[in-house]
């Protein structure tokens, strides 16, 4: 029993030994884990004790993050922000006061916002604060008045700088004289840019606004356009200024005037009217801003704005001065672009029933248009000289000219006056281009009214032309007859005459003729498409044409520059007050109430010209020729002479009627004088005065061109020298006709004529044509009055000039005078028809009396330079005027 209890003794013993030592195992680990926890608290808690320092600082990192994003946001915002501004308010709009200057926009161009300050942001570059006017709005003003005074100025400085000097207009209304920004600008005044309005004026200003736009609205806008700043883009013109009125204060506003500053605010904008106003209400419209000026700043609208300061006085006076200045000079001529039609539109028009272009702007900005066509058929251009006479030709001539085509168009253009300036039509050295449209150019033709002649005896001609090909239609205008003859050359004709007076003046055969074909022209030439522009600078010119009333009748489309006299109905003077470069355009005879007025464009400066020039030129017409241009102070050569060209020696023998040229004939084509010489009696020439240059210049042309049809070795021609004064010429001929010239001289004149005339009796005396050039053969009256053999030199000259022609031998000869002429052909009764032809040079008409031309009292020939009158007996009735040819070398 005992054992058995000492079992289970021991058995508890071990139960209860097992049990402490799981127990201490579990105590243990619990300890452990206890230890553990607790470090794992201390470690959580030191944990827990470092969290909020980090999210802090993450939460810093994050906002410091944001706060850089956000600032460079904010630079490239306000850098954008800052740029645009300067788009939207360019130049002069928003430049620093320091270094401002006007920068007018372009012509289409828009001026853009103004300027007053710079937006308030912190830490960014300056934005600057626009405020919308000149085409955009009113500005409403409110707050410290000096502040509002700034502004004022700075809106009207910056404006002014961004139009062209005289497009921005001023008006102030300051009845309580608080100046209020506008008392520098007072330099504008007396250019009329700047005008006040007193007290108890302020309904006559918003009246007068009002009216303003009404007209504005109705004739400029008319309709076609919603607001002149659309115009002008469209146009590329400003046909109206900006009105800028300052409204500053006052008496409480009427009824009617609230209601006009309403309509101001309303349709002022489209029609370039604005308001500045301050101490004045105004209605809340969008086109308004309102500026409210502050203590510290100002803001437009609710944007808070750091204001700039007020422009410098004195750029503010300078800059109004020199605007004044450019505007009391005149206003600035429109471009002569205005005129011309878009380059892909050029040589578009048709002239079958008139020709239409532009000459200028009128009044309300719209082309004043001129007409040729069956009404009015001509036109009349009066004015001083300076006044542009030649300037309005021009642009007229360039209108015409970019619309129609050569084949619609021709010009022909005569100046009477000296100068080059219409050389530039035809092909020059300087520059080779010309215009397509032009046939003849006339330039210093003063002298020479010959050529007027010619120019209209020319257009008779081609009047003539027409109207035998319209009978030939059956039809009788220009219009129908282009319509029946399609592929005809039917262009309308311009022929242009500057100083026309100078064709009538005198009361000679050339004055008679010229005034019998202008009638003549002026009356049939409007059907058959052919006008003429007369000028004249000079009263006397237009009174020369009020004697023939038939005439002056078709000149019913008139053009008066300013101060032009005459040119106008009697009691028409509205050319009286017009300012420089304007012109009236009347196409209703000159009555008052046909006038426009039209401004024009400079159009004769080389650059301008040659613009339109060169551009028409490369569009000529293949098969196109540069106009025929005649200067009256050129000297023509005979190597260019289309005549003399031509001449050709015969392939065999001696040719049948050689012909000699003697000069260039004034007319329309460069021809050459010709002289006949046949086998017939009285084939000689004579040239008489005593002028050696031109004489030898006769003989000179004379023989190279008679010499040109013969073959070398075919011809003889015995040069017989004696003035030494001639020598030079006729020594560099004899040198030039090489062997088939003879050299004779004083000594040995006589055995020439002895032996010519010898030669003439003897059988087969017709071989080889022979021409005795007698330079000054008067000069040896003295030693042919000897005897050589059977008779005087005299009496062979005599009979050499008697029965040479038929022989092939024709004297040519220059003698310093009629009467010296007359002593070698034996005497003042003898007879002078063996003279064929003559040139006269220093010799008066009366001296060339019966026996040398027909009727009486001779020839109308007033001697000039360089000019001679031929006379050939077998073909002429009147005789012609001549340029000789200058020195061949
Ligand atoms: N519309 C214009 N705009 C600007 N300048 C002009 C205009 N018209 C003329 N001029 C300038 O005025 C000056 C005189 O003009 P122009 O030669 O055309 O006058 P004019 O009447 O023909 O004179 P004159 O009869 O003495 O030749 C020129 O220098 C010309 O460039």
């Amino acid at each position: 029993m005992a054992d058995r209890r000492n079992q289970l003794v021991t058995r508890v013993r071990e139960l209860l030994a097992e049990a402490l030592g799981a127990s201490r195992d579990r105590s243990a680990a619990a300890q452990l884990a206890l230890t553990a926890a607790r470090e794992r608290a201390v470690r959580v808690r030191q944990a827990a004790a470092g969290v909020p320092e980090r999210v802090g600082a993450e939460r810093d990192r994050r906002l410091a993050e944001i706060d850089s994003r956000h600032a460079a946001r904010l630079t490239v915002l306000a850098r954008e922000a800052a740029e645009a501004a300067s788009r939207e308010a360019p130049g002069a709009g928003s430049a620093d006061w320091p270094g401002w200057r006007p920068t007018p926009a372009q012509r289409a161009e828009a001026p853009g916002a103004t300027r007053i300050g710079t937006v308030r942001l912190t830490g960014t570059a300056p934005v600057p604060a626009l405020v919308p006017l000149l085409d955009a709005g009113h500005v409403a003003l409110d707050g410290d008045a000096d502040g509002c005074a700034a502004v004022v100025a700075a809106l009207l400085l910056r404006s002014l700088g961004r139009a062209a000097p005289g497009t921005v207009r001023l008006v102030g209304y300051d009845p309580d004289r608080l100046g209020g920004g506008l008392a520098g600008f007072a330099p504008l005044g007396p250019a009329g840019l700047l005008t006040f309005v007193g007290p108890g004026g302020l309904g006559r200003l918003l009246d007068d606004l009002v009216e303003q736009i009404r007209r504005i609205n109705e004739t400029v806008l008319a309709g076609e356009h919603s607001s002149l700043r659309e115009l002008a883009a469209a146009t590329g013109r400003r046909p109206e200024p900006w009105r800028v009125a300052v409204l500053l204060g006052g008496e409480e506003l009427s009824r009617h005037e609230r209601g006009q500053l309403d309509r101001v605010v309303r349709a002022g904008v489209a029609c370039g009217v604005h308001l500045i106003v301050r101490g004045v209400p105004v209605p809340d419209e969008p086109s308004v801003t309102r500026v409210t000026v502050t203590a510290d700043g100002a803001r437009i609208g609710r944007l808070p704005v750091r204001l700039d300061p007020s422009p410098p006085a004195t750029l503010v006076t300078e800059t109004c001065r020199d605007i004044a200045s450019v505007v009391s000079a005149g206003p600035a001529p429109t471009p002569f672009t205005d005129l011309l039609p878009p380059a892909d539109q050029m040589w578009r028009e048709d002239s079958a029933t008139g020709l239409t272009a532009p000459i200028g702007e009128g009044p309300q900005g719209r082309p004043v248009l001129l007409t040729l066509g069956d009404y009015p058929p001509h036109a009349l251009i009066g004015g001083p000289s300076g006044t542009g006479k030649t300037n309005l030709i021009f642009a007229w001539i360039g209108a015409l000219a970019a619309r129609y085509s050569p084949a619609e168009l021709e010009f022909y253009l005569l100046d009477f006056k000296e100068g080059v300036s219409f050389a530039r039509f035809a092909k020059g050295r300087r520059d080779p281009s010309w215009l397509p449209h032009m046939r003849l150019v006339g330039i210093n033709v003063n002298t020479d009214r010959e050529f007027g002649l010619a120019l209209l005896r020319f257009l008779a001609e081609e009047l003539r032309r027409r109207a035998d090909a319209a009978k030939k239609h059956e039809v009788t205008k220009l219009a129908e007859l282009r319509q029946v003859d399609p592929t005809g050359h039917w262009p309308r004709i311009v022929a242009v005459v500057d100083e026309f007076q100078m064709l009538l003046a005198g009361r000679d055969a050339v004055a008679r003729e010229a005034a019998d074909l202008l009638e003549d022209l002026a009356r049939r030439g409007r059907s058959q498409g052919i006008h003429l522009v007369l000028a004249s600078q000079d009263v006397r010119g237009i009174e020369a044409l009020w004697g023939r009333p038939a005439l002056v009748a078709q000149f019913t489309l008139r053009i008066a520059l300013p101060k032009a006299l005459r040119i106008l109905a009697e009691r028409n003077d509205a050319a009286q007050s017009l300012p420089k470069f304007h012109a009236v355009v009347n196409a209703e005879s000159g009555l008052t109430e046909g006038n426009q007025v039209a401004r024009i464009p400079s159009a004769s400066d080389w650059e301008t010209w040659s613009d339109l020039q060169h551009r028409l030129w490369r569009m000529r017409p293949a098969e196109a020729s540069p106009a025929r241009l005649f200067d009256g102070d050129a000297v023509p050569r005979l190597a260019d002479a289309p005549d003399f060209r031509a001449l050709r020696a015969p392939e065999v023998g001696t040719p049948r009627g050689p012909v000699a040229l003697l000069g260039e004939i004034i007319d329309v084509q460069a021809r050459s004088a010709v002289l006949r010489l046949p086998r017939a009696p009285g084939r000689n020439l004579a040239v008489l005065g005593t002028r050696v240059d031109e004489a030898c210049a006769v003989l000179d042309a004379a023989a190279r061109s008679l010499a040109r049809q013969h073959r070398p070795g075919s011809a003889r021609f015995s040069i017989a020298c004696l003035d030494p004064d001639a020598d030079p010429a006729a020594r560099a001929l004899y040198e030039d006709l090489a062997d088939d010239a003879a050299w004779y001289d004083e000594e040995t004149v006589a055995e020439l004529v002895a032996e010519t005339a010898g030669a003439l009796g003897a059988p087969g005396a017709t071989g080889a044509p022979h021409y005795l050039l007698l330079f000054a053969v008067d000069a040896a009256a003295g030693t042919l009055a000897a005897r050589t053999g059977r008779a005087t030199g005299l009496e062979h000259l005599r009979r050499i000039l008697h029965d040479g022609p038929e022989r092939r031998t024709h004297v040519l000869a220059w003698w310093r005078g009629v009467a010296r002429m007359r002593a070698d052909l034996g005497g003042t009764g003898a007879r002078t028809d063996q003279i064929g032809a003559w040139v006269a040079l220093d010799t008066h008409g009366g001296e060339l009396g019966p026996s040398l031309y027909p009727g009486s009292g001779g020839p109308d020939w007033y001697p000039r330079p360089w000019r001679g009158l031929f006379f050939d007996r077998a073909v002429h009735r009147t005789g012609q005027t001549i340029i000789p040819y200058g020195p061949a070398r």
